[in-house]
């Protein structure tokens, strides 16, 4: 029979128990927003959350114990279509590939990246309901014409003022329509087209509409990224860190201490898994053979993606397919 994303289910899987108890139970009166939200509103709280971009990447993440993860659009685009990010990905895409993630573990809040909202206010507002249902603790929505690109590369475009606000608006009013308290980070690209007062302006004026975070995307310099900060408190800042992107690097101790609230990283998964990719076939391709370490077999890595928790499940309904360790 195939599992059903029930609740048990979907709150039964994560490998390691860390966040489901070991009856993979979890308290789900509390939705992740909520969770993100009490983050954010903690005086010494930081945000701090690894881009993961597929389900192996995001049980890897929730394994390690991150306590708030970030989907990546970029590496939505990069593992679902092998593209780069130029706006590629749907609606449809990034509904899909949030939700599957939102669900692995409903008890670790998940940022997801909404890019442009894929269309006008009446698409915004759908996407904005879509990321809800699904259990998206946040996600934040850019000023990029719709053939976006990513933050960090030359030659963006942004809509003019008026149509971004618009999409903020749209996003506003989805969630008060449908009673949800997902959390809406404004983003804005307007620094590289426009400059730095422009972009914080966007952001006031985001800001004025009802928004939770403000996230000014491609900052240049860390006295820019002070700023930054200053100029928009006291409003939360989110900083998306990608080495050697436009923005210099910083550790999480530095963020914090410059003042962002949020710190996600985009490319935390994506950029490892390439390396370590690269490099096992690299060498299978050289000598024959894979060479991998003896601890990952199959069955550890089953183990990350919620074995336990799956034929404990099936234990618990009395389905008899795992009894006596049926998976040794
Ligand atoms: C944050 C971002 O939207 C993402 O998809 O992770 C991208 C990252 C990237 O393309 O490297 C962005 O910065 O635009």
């Amino acid at each position: 029979m195939p599992l059903q994303l029930t609740e048990d289910v979907s709150h039964a899987t994560n490998g390691n128990g860390d966040h489901n108890g070991s009856n993979g139970h979890v308290d789900v009166t509390v939705s992740a927003a909520a969770k993100l939200r009490e983050m954010l509103n903690d005086p010494n709280g930081f945000v701090f959350a690894p881009g993961v971009y597929d389900g192996l990447s995001a049980r890897t993440a929730l394994e390690v114990g991150f306590d708030c993860l970030y989907m990546t659009g970029a590496g939505t685009s990069a593992s679902k279509l092998g593209t780069a990010d130029l706006g590629l990905c749907t609606q449809t895409d990034m509904i899909e590939h949030a939700t599957m993630i939102a669900n692995l573990d409903r008890s670790v809040p998940v940022i997801a990246d909404m890019d442009t909202g894929y269309g006008g206010p009446i698409m915004v507002s759908r996407t904005v309901e879509a990321y809800a249902r699904a259990g998206i603790a946040g996600f934040h929505i850019e000023d990029q014409v719709l053939q976006k690109r990513c933050g960090h590369l030359g030659g963006k475009e942004v809509v003019p003022l008026d149509e971004y606000l618009a999409r903020i608006r749209a996003a506003v009013e989805a969630r008060e329509r449908i009673g949800s308290d997902i959390v809406i980070m404004a983003r804005t690209d307007a620094l590289q087209p426009l400059g730095y007062d422009d972009a914080i302006h966007r952001l006031k004026e985001a800001q004025k509409l009802g928004v939770d975070v403000l996230f000014l995307e491609g900052l240049r310099s860390k006295e820019e990224m002070r700023n930054a900060v200053a100029d928009l408190a006291p409003m939360p800042t989110l900083m998306n860190l990608i080495e050697h992107g436009a923005t210099p690097t910083v550790s999480h101790d530095e963020a914090k201490e410059m003042g962002f609230k949020v710190m996600i990283l985009s490319l935390a998964s994506v950029a490892p898994a390439y390396v370590g990719i690269r490099d096992a076939l690299v060498k299978l391709k050289k000598t024959g053979l894979m060479g991998t370490p003896s601890e990952i077999t199959p069955k550890k890595i089953f183990e990350v993606c919620g074995l336990n928790d799956f034929t404990d499940l099936d234990g618990r309904a009395g389905g008899g397919s795992f009894g006596e360790d049926r998976t040794a």
